[in-house]
């Protein structure tokens, strides 16, 4: 060995290890084309006319497709009542070939996020966000029908990476109800020691120096500094903050949570933002889709 020379960390290649999951879910869903002449299909509802929403919207119809999923589509205007809305999550509810229903956040102002994901039939939450569904990610010894799509697929990420997660320290910055707080209790599931670091915490450095795995789900951009990383650890980004970029043609650029270019010289493992946990997001949608078409499938 000759001087101390540390690589760099190893990527880790979500639109990769996405397109294998969602070649993997293609396979299932022939399977059940073949066997029961019936596949899974996936409602999504979007209210409003967000630029950001439908890309992402118009991504898993996409997603859908190729896989052999079959989408189903509302779209309501902005002004549209909660009623209304309430009214299409009914409908699709109702509809024996929707296994799935998402209803793409946030919704416009003024509307009650948790009255309309509560109204979403508990099989058919492939977001993983109804209060039972996260009530049994919470409690040892349930499962939840479906867990959350970007926090599975931040795991899903660090199994195919082959990170040993038992008996690990994980932090995870954030605590939304999205990523943050499910992702605490799916990485509680494999046995790690999960912190959650918050905008109250006092010194979040420190913290995360402790680490092992870090999740940076905080929403602000490269907020994880190269000093808030110990050496060797891994790394998933779940930040999507979009910055001014006037050489871009879109005239802005993604950056994650995590200020990669440091961070990537102490990490072991890291995923880029983008092409990281985004693509992983909708594999992990499709994922549920699937169990859920499953489920019923065989049931009917
Ligand atoms: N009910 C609901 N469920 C969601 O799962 C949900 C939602 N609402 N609202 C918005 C967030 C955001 N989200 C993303 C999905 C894919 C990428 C993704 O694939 N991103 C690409 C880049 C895409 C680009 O270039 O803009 C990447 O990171 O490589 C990102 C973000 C799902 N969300
Ligand atoms: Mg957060």
């Amino acid at each position: 060995m000759g001087a101390s020379h540390s690589a760099e960390a190893a990527i880790i290649d979500g639109k990769t290890i996405a397109s294998t999951i969602r070649a993997e879910i293609k396979g299932e869903v022939d399977a059940l084309r073949a066997k029961h002449g019936k596949v899974p299909g996936l409602a999504v509802v979007i209210v409003g006319d967000r630029k950001d929403s439908q890309t992402y919207v118009r991504m898993k119809r996409k997603a859908c497709e190729e896989a052999g999923i079959e989408s189903f589509h509302a779209e309501l205007p902005a002004s549209a009542s909660e009623a209304e809305v309430l009214a299409t999550v009914r409908k699709f509810n109702a509809d024996a070939r929707v296994h799935g229903i998402l209803v793409q956040l946030p919704l416009p102002k003024g509307m009650n996020e948790e009255r309309v994901l509560a109204e979403i039939s508990l099989e058919k939450d492939v977001d993983g966000f109804h209060p039972e569904n996260i009530g049994k990610l919470a409690m040892k010894g349930h499962e939840p029908l479906f867990a959350p799509c970007t926090p599975k697929g931040c795991v899903e990420l660090l199994k195919r990476n082959g990170t040993v997660l038992s008996g690990k320290n994980a932090v995870v910055v954030g605590r939304s109800n999205i990523v943050g707080m499910p992702a605490a209790m799916l990485l509680m599931k494999e046995d790690c020691t999960v912190t959650v670091v918050h905008s109250k915490t006092r010194d979040p450095k420190r913290i995360c120096r402790e680490a092992d795995v870090i999740v940076a789900a905080c929403g602000s951009a490269e907020m994880v500094k190269k000093d808030w990383v110990k050496k060797g650890a891994v790394i998933i980004d779940v930040g999507t903050n979009s910055v001014d970029d006037k050489t871009k043609k879109a005239g802005y650029r993604l950056v994650g949570d995590v200020d990669f270019a440091e961070v990537k010289k102490v990490a072991s493992a890291i995923t880029p933002v983008p092409g990281g946990v985004g693509p992983m997001t909708i594999a992990m949608l499709l994922s549920n889709c699937l169990d859920s078409g499953k489920r019923a499938i065989a049931k009917a």
